[in-house]
């Protein structure tokens, strides 16, 4: 059972669908108000309806990545529901395939800033003014721990976004508490393709012989956010059913 979080408030990026909608859902189940976060309003608004409606969830509309968007859905979350108390940073995307060597740099730039600057700008933005209590979880990838094959800049990104949460951890200290979680492949549209047509083949290479689904990554995270995880800051919880154990990350 998840530790209460009543009369929290959480902002969660990219929470349309997958594994940022499982954590929202978490999160509420557990007392939270969450705003939820991703580009298109339509899924926005079915992801708060499943949250419990506007009493307890709100949808802002925009781009992870965008400095006016992260403004306004702050804005937005402390008129509704107050200050927020615990921001996931969960967005993050993969465009390109294939060799770093060959890699257009344009494609990185984007991959880069969705995955690691934005999230260092909803920090800056969620827990601006005087230092105050909160937590901060950010989705990394068990790619920023073992190169993942033909999607290395992600992982160099998600690696990034892993040191982003040591170094975090130690400014925002005491009053914030920073951590990260790893997931192997989780069954959500972005990771269709790792295992799409040959699941029970992926599957079987893993340890704990299935693929993960998202309330996996979302029960470290509700976790994460608790207090019962109050003394445990600057650390990466790899969720991979044992995968990574075998050399391998997805
Ligand atoms: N699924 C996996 O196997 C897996 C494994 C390891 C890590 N992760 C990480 O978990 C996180 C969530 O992945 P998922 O599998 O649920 O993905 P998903 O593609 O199913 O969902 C991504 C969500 O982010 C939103 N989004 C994408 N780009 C955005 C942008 N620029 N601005 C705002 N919203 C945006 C989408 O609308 C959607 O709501 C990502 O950071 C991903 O890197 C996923």
């Amino acid at each position: 059972m998840t530790a209460s979080l009543s009369g929290k408030v959480a902002l969660v990026t990219g929470a349309s669908r997958g594994i940022g909608l499982a954590i929202a859902t978490r999160l509420a189940a557990a007392g939270a108000r969450v705003c939820v976060t991703a580009r298109k309003p339509d899924p926005l608004a079915e992801a708060v309806s499943l949250l419990g409606g506007p009493s307890v969830a709100l949808g802002v509309a925009g781009r992870a990545d965008d400095p006016e968007h992260r403004s306004s859905a702050v804005a937005a979350v402390e008129a509704a529901f107050g200050p927020i108390d615990i921001l996931v940073n969960n967005t993050g995307i993969n465009p390109v395939f294939g060799p770093l060597l060959s890699l257009d740099l344009g494609a990185a730039r984007k991959i880069f800033e969705v995955n690691l600057l934005s999230a260092l700008g909803w920090v800056q933005t969620a827990f601006a003014g005087d230092p105050r209590p909160g937590v901060v979880v950010n989705l990394s990838s068990v790619g920023g721990q073992v190169p993942p094959p033909g999607i290395s800049f992600y992982g160099v990104t998600k690696a990034a976004l892993e040191h982003l949460t040591r170094c975090l951890a130690v400014e925002m200290a005491p009053h914030v508490r920073v951590n990260a979680v790893a997931p192997a492949v989780v069954k959500t549209k972005f990771a269709t393709l790792l295992y799409e047509g040959r699941e029970e083949e992926v599957a079987a290479s893993y340890p704990l012989a299935r693929l993960g689904i998202p309330d996996d990554v979302a029960a470290a995270v509700a976790f994460l956010a608790s207090d019962e995880a109050a003394w445990i800051t600057g650390q990466t919880l790899v969720i991979d059913g044992g995968i990574t154990l075998t050399g391998r990350g997805a």
